[in-house]
């Protein structure tokens, strides 16, 4: 069992700048049809868009074809109960409901705006969200306190024909359901004898204690309080959503409700569970300490109170995380799929149900490094499923959808079950995920990364990243400066920092040993080597490496590519039998391409040729994609004919004996390995849809196209990574910025990028 520990860390100074760097907050409108000429406009707009009007007046229904509605949901919020934050009001609560917007997208390709209304009326905001039926397909309200959320959300599933859902609510009550019916698994409990107490009466608690009732816990064995303590029948002051979970019971406080229970279900505020709580509840306690974002206790106060218990919280950065984050996603994906009236009790309870049961599946290979590169098994650690397990997005959206079917919900019920969950697993781009997934792994195993260019001011903030993202230890090289410029980022303990500077390494001597036996028969003398060490950033980076002082290096800014990858092959040799090269990975919103070998070799060999295809299949394949290669030219199958050609046709060749088990191609133009349309032409060719692995037949071509894309293309790009080294080494772009250092630096930490 873990210690429970926390494995994020970051400054405030840091939360700031995320926010603040670039464009402002976290979302933007990207426009989804072309709008480049006169007539794009006039079809937009004035005059054309009056044709979809008339339709749509005509039959309302038609809005879901020809505007966003139909995958739109409004996030809204007042911000009286911002987190646990309390009432910060309707502005302050605004970064919030956009992290909430881009979580829709990030994680179920639902589009989602923000609104926050500045009224703490109730009646004002009923009326206020019910006018905006036309423009959304659903509803999540959020952060609103109670009792109002009560009455708000009661209003407008009445008012409304769109599924609306308090996600503080529901959501909550939805995943802790799942986490609950899990742990009880776990502890060999039944839910109907388990005596649970509530901390906290507010939207998440009452709504959380409702649904466990109604799945089998006795009312009369649950103990919820509020701020005065023990919400007992005869209270005071008591409103009519806390009376009816009030028990018969002589506790009055927390402390004394703590005796013998089961479970702690904490929904209130940061620290209100104490160690010595903990420590008289039953043996192998549940609790599931959920304020935002600073949980009732902390996991390693829990596990020190009680080594026996099972700890889940709301943050990601724990083990368990029990957060409505697993679920409003998946939940509204499946009820805009069959155009749902409602989210309804069946629907959530499916919800619940998918969710503990997919916690219960052995997590396949392929989603492994979604946690930490090793498969979790089902226990105390992983009684839920973390949110980036990319399984949720086809098993939630399903069952919620299914019974939103069966319980007689569905506008558009959806015909073919297995063809849906085939569109939902396509709706995500499988690098996104990766690389959630990579940025999960190297935290997990965090490795020593070299930064070599120190002084340069992107560097430092890519090595404070990595360090403060909590994926490992940056080892710098740079000169005695460098404290200070750390200093004037900000960075309070600069001499935190491992920092290596080559005119005082005690490392130089061993350094000197090692490069001289490699090189001294390559024409270098002892002084040579001596320089070369104390004088080159990159050759002192990669010799912390090849000794193993670093397990990773990151360098390029200061030079051009292939002066820094001569630099570096001094010190280390390609992988046994390969020809190192680079790939460029274009990331789309619903594509990626490898394209191979943009960087090294200028005229590849027909083995090369293959061998390349091979390793960039494999890495296409580590990060999501099923790999279908083409082997490009200025020709295809034949057409022009020309000198160029044999090399290739060889490289197929090869592949066809070497028996690989992925879908390659060749030769042929990038218009037919990239449109499907245009490979009807030929109708033996091998590839069963468009290439994702471009091979390229030269140097020129590829780096060209590679550098043209990233200046002009609207994709974005990753790498180049270099591929084949003995040890891991990444070469940025001169032009790179501070999160693809960082981006480099993680996939090659991770071992995606080898
Ligand atoms: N993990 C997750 O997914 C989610 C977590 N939450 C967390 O749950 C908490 C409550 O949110 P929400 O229900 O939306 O807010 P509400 O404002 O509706 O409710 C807050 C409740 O907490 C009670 N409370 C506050 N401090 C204490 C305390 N020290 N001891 C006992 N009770 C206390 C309040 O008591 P009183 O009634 O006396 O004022 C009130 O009943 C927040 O921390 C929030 O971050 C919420 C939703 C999802
Ligand atoms: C997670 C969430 O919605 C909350 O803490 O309010
Ligand atoms: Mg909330």
């Amino acid at each position: 069992m873990s210690d429970g520990s926390s494995n994020v860390q970051f400054s405030e100074r840091e939360a700031l700048l995320f926010h603040s760097a670039g464009r402002p907050g976290k979302i933007q409108i990207v426009a989804t049809k072309p709008m480049a000429t006169q007539r794009d406009l006039s079809l937009a707009y004035s005059p054309g868009v009056a044709v979809p009007v008339r339709a749509i007046a005509a039959d309302p229904d038609t809005a879901y074809d020809y505007t966003a509605k139909g995958n739109l949901v409004a996030v809204i919020s007042n911000g009286t109960a911002i987190l646990g934050l309390g009432d910060l009001g309707a502005l302050a609560s605004k970064p919030v409901m956009e992290g909430k917007a881009v979580l829709f997208k990030r994680f179920a390709d639902v589009d989602s705006i923000d609104i926050e209304l500045n009224t703490k009326d109730a009646q004002r905001f009923i009326e206020a969200v019910e006018l905006m039926e036309p423009t959304f397909g659903g509803i999540n309200l959020e952060d609103i306190a109670a009792p109002d959320c009560f009455i708000i959300e009661q209003a407008l599933r009445e008012k409304m024909n769109i599924p609306i859902m308090h996600d503080d609510q529901h959501g909550t009550a939805i995943i802790t359901a799942a986490g609950l019916i899990n742990a009880c698994h776990l502890t060999g409990r039944d839910m109907k004898d388990i005596k649970v107490v509530v901390n906290g009466a507010g939207a998440a608690a009452i709504a959380c204690t409702a649904l466990i009732k109604s799945m089998g816990v006795r009312h009369d064995n649950v103990i919820m309080c509020d701020r005065k303590g023990v919400i007992w029948q005869g209270r005071e002051g008591v409103d009519q959503w806390k009376s009816a979970h009030a028990a018969v019971t002589d506790h009055r406080t927390l402390n004394d409700a703590m005796e013998g229970a089961d479970v702690f279900l904490g929904l209130s505020a940061a620290g209100a569970l104490k160690p010595e709580m903990v420590r008289r509840m039953a043996d192998q306690p549940i609790i599931f300490a959920m304020a935002n974002p600073d949980p009732e206790i902390t996991p390693p106060e829990a596990m020190a109170a009680r080594p026996d218990a099972i700890v889940a919280t709301g943050r990601s950065d724990y083990p368990n995380q029990v957060n409505n984050v697993l679920g409003f996603p998946f939940i509204f994906r499946g009820a805009l799929d069959v155009r749902a009236t409602a989210i309804n009790e069946e629907m959530k309870i499916a919800a619940a149900e998918a969710l503990a049961g997919l916690a219960r599946e052995q997590v396949p290979e392929e989603v492994a490094l979604a946690y930490g590169g090793r498969a979790p098994r089902f226990g105390r650690d992983y009684i839920i499923p973390a949110p980036f397990d990319p399984r949720l997005m086809e098993v939630v959206p399903a069952a919620v959808a299914k019974a939103a079917m069966d319980s007689g919900v569905a506008r558009k019920p959806i015909l073919d079950m297995a063809a849906y969950r085939d569109s939902l697993r396509a709706r995500l781009n499988p690098t996104t995920a990766t690389l959630t997934l990579a940025y999960e792994a190297a935290r997990a195993h965090p490795k020593r990364v070299v930064f070599a260019e120190a002084e340069e001011e992107v560097v430092l903030r890519a090595a404070i990243q990595f360090r403060d993202g909590g994926y490992g230890t940056p080892v710098l090289v740079g000169r005695d400066e460098v404290p200070d410029k750390l200093r004037a980022l900000g960075v309070g303990d600069p001499d935190s920092f491992e920092l290596h500077n080559s005119r005082n390494s005690p490392l130089v001597g061993r350094m000197v040993d090692f490069l001289y036996e490699r090189l001294q028969r390559r024409g270098y003398l002892r002084r040579d080597i001596e320089l070369l060490v104390n004088q080159d950033r990159n050759i002192f980076g990669a010799l912390l490496v090849a000794l193993g002082e670093a397990d990773v290096m990151i360098t390029g800014v200061t030079r051009t590519y292939s002066q820094t990858l001569r630099q570096i092959r001094r010190v280390i040799d390609p992988a046994a039998g390969v020809t190192p090269f680079g790939i460029h990975v274009l990331v789309g919103q619903s594509h990626t391409v490898f394209m191979a070998d943009t960087t090294v070799n200028e005229r590849p060999t027909a083995l090369q040729l293959a061998d390349i295809a091979e390793r960039t299949a494999a890495v296409a394949r580590k990060m999501g994609h099923e790999p279908r290669v083409a082997f490009l030219s200025y020709s295809t199958f034949g057409n022009p004919s020309g000198n160029w050609l044999d090399s290739i046709r060889e490289a197929v060749a090869i592949l066809d004996a070497r028996g690989v088990s992925f879908e390659y191609e060749g030769e042929m133009a990038p218009d037919v390995a990239l449109n499907e349309k245009l490979q009807k032409n030929y109708p033996f060719m091998r590839l069963s849809g468009p290439a994702n692995v471009l091979v390229m037949p030269g140097l020129q071509s590829a780096n060209l196209s590679a550098k043209l894309l990233r200046e002009l293309g609207g994709d974005s790009v990753i790498g180049p990574m270099l591929v084949g080294l003995e040890k891991p080494v990444q070469i940025a772009t001169m032009s790179a910025t501070a999160s693809e250092l960082v981006t480099l630096a993680v996939l090659a930490a991770a071992g995606v990028a080898s």
